[in-house]
C-alpha cells in the first residue's frame, strides 16, 4: 500500500497541520512531520473534509451503458470528492433480485473508485404491484439496506405498509419518490405562474406532499424507517417538521440543483432543466436551505441522473427528466452554505454514511480513523464545461458557469483515487 504525507491541510477548516497516511488509515497528524517513503501532497490552502457520501445516484449499468456505467460513475463521484455512492435500482434489468444488486456491488469493486453501495428496488420490476425480493437482497453479497422504486412512487399505501414492516426486521430503510402519480399526469414542470405562462401541465407541489405526509404516519404507525428522496417544496419541509418533532423516524434529502435553480430555468425551453421533481420557485428554495441548516432536512444527495443526448436534446415535452450532480455538488454546497465545514461534513457525507449504515464512510480525519477523505481547494473557481465531465452524459445544468470550489485529491482507505484533480484510472 502506498503512504501519502499530506501537508498543511485544515482538516475542517482547523489551523493548518500534516497528515500522514499509511496502511490505509490516518496514522498521524501534527505539524511538520516527517515519512521519507511517502507521497508527498501540498496540501497549503485546502481543507480536509471525510469523503463525500451519496445516497442517490443513477449508474445505469446494467442497461444504459451510453448514458453511465459504475465506472465511468465512479470516476465522475470521485473527482466530486466522494468515495461512496448508493446506486438507484431504476436500470434495465432493474436492480429487483439478489443477482443484479451482486453484478452492480462487483462493478464497483472492480472499478475501484469509490464503495458502489447499490440499492434495491421495493416491487418487481418497479411497476408498483408486488414486493420484490428484499430479504434476498439483504442477505446477499451487497448487503442491501436500502430499497426504493425511485423514478416511480410506491403509490400504493397497502404495498408501502408492508415493504416498511418487511424491512424493519434487518433495519432497513424504504427511500420513497414521493408523487401521487394521479396529480402528475402529463406534468411537464412545477405547477405556478411559470407553468400557466408556458402553457405546459404542472406538477402541484402537494403532489409530493401528500405523499411525505402520508408516508411518515405509516412508517410511525409500524415504526420503521423511511427516507424521502429529493425534498422539493416548501410545504414537504414543514410536513417533515411536524413528523420529527412527533419522534417518526423520518430522514430526508435535498438535491442541490433544488437548493440553486428554480423553475424560472423552463423559460429556456432547455430540457436540461427538466427534472423530476421539477424545479420549484425561489421561496421553496429559500425554506429547503433553511431546512437543511436546522436539520430538517438531513443530507445533500445529489440524485445523478445521467442521461443519453438524444433523450436530452429533443424537445422538452419528449425529454427524460434528470441531470447530472456528482461531479458539481461539493461547489453547490459551498455556494449555497458558505465555507461552514463541519455543517457540509455533516449533511454531505458523516449523516449520509448513518442512514446508509456505511460503518467505513463519514470519520474526519483524525489519527486511526480510515483515510477516505477529500481535499477542496475553497478559493478554487471552476467554469462547468460539459465535455470535460467525466461522466458519460453531458447534461449538467451549471454549463458555463462559476462555481466555487475544486476537488484535488480523494482518498479510499489510505489509496489515492483522485490526484491532482485527476482520477487515478
Ligand atoms: N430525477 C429524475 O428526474 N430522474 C431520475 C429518476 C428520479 O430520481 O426520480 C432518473 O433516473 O433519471
Ligand atoms: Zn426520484
Ligand atoms: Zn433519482
Amino acid at each position: 500500500m502506498n503512504s501519502y504525507l499530506i501537508r498543511n491541510v485544515s482538516v475542517l477548516g482547523a489551523a493548518p497541520t500534516d497528515l500522514l497516511i499509511r496502511d490505509g488509515v490516518v496514522a498521524e497528524t501534527g505539524a511538520g512531520l516527517a515519512a521519507p517513503d511517502a507521497t508527498l501532497v501540498d496540501a497549503e490552502g485546502l481543507v480536509a473534509l471525510p469523503g463525500l457520501v451519496d445516497l442517490h445516484t443513477h449508474l445505469r449499468e446494467p442497461g444504459r451503458e451510453d448514458a453511465e456505467t459504475v465506472k465511468t460513475g465512479s470516476r465522475a463521484a470521485a473527482l466530486g470528492g466522494y468515495t461512496a455512492v448508493c446506486a438507484m435500482a431504476n436500470t434495465s434489468p432493474v436492480a429487483d433480485t439478489a443477482g443484479v444488486v451482486e453484478q452492480v456491488w462487483r462493478l464497483g469493486r472492480e472499478a475501484g473508485l469509490v464503495d458502489v453501495q447499490p440499492i434495491g428496488a421495493v416491487t418487481v420490476g418497479l411497476a408498483g404491484e408486488r414486493l420484490a425480493e428484499l430479504g434476498a437482497m439483504a442477505d446477499s453479497a451487497a448487503r442491501v439496506r436500502i430499497f426504493s422504486d425511485d423514478g416511480h412512487c410506491v403509490a400504493d399505501p397497502r404495498l408501502m405498509r408492508r415493504a416498511l414492516e418487511y424491512v424493519k426486521a434487518f433495519d432497513g430503510i424504504i427511500a420513497q419518490h414521493a408523487e401521487e402519480p394521479r396529480l402528475t399526469e402529463g406534468a411537464q414542470m412545477h405547477e405556478g405562474e411559470v407553468s400557466t405562462r408556458l402553457g405546459l401541465t404542472g406538477w402541484p407541489a402537494v403532489a409530493e406532499e401528500a405523499i411525505i405526509a402520508r408516508d411518515v404516519l405509516l412508517a410511525e404507525h409500524v415504526g420503521s424507517r423511511l427516507h424521502v428522496c429529493h425534498v422539493s417544496t416548501a410545504g414537504s419541509v414543514e410536513v417533515l417538521r411536524h413528523a420529527k418533532a412527533r419522534g417518526v423516524r423520518v430522514t430526508a434529502e435535498v438535491t442541490p440543483h433544488h437548493l440553486l435553480l428554480t423553475d424560472a430555468r423552463a423559460e429556456t425551453y432547455d430540457p436540461v432543466f427538466k427534472v423530476n421533481p421539477p424545479l420549484r420557485t425561489a421561496t421553496d428554495i429559500a425554506a429547503l436551505r433553511a431546512a437543511l441548516v436546522d436539520g430538517v432536512i438531513d443530507i445533500i444527495a445529489t440524485d445523478h441522473a445521467p442521461h443519453a443526448v438524444e433523450d436530452k436534446e429533443c424537445e422538452w415535452a419528449y425529454a427524460r427528466p434528470g441531470m447530472l450532480g456528482l461531479e458539481t455538488a461539493l461547489s453547490i454546497a459551498l455556494d449555497v452554505l458558505g465555507p461552514r465545514w463541519d455543517l457540509i461534513a455533516e449533511r454531505m457525507s458523516r449523516t449520509p454514511a448513518r442512514i446508509a449504515g456505511l460503518t467505513e464512510h463519514g470519520h474526519d480525519p483524525a489519527p486511526g480513523a480510515p483515510a477516505t477523505l477529500t481535499l477542496v481547494d475553497p478559493a478554487a473557481r471552476r467554469v462547468i464545461e460539459p465535455a470535460e465531465l467525466a461522466s458519460r452524459s453531458r447534461n449538467t445544468p451549471y454549463a458555463r458557469m462559476t462555481l466555487p470550489g475544486r476537488i484535488v485529491a480523494t482518498f479510499l482507505r489510505g489509496e489515492a483515487t483522485v490526484l491532482d484533480g485527476k482520477a487515478v484510472k
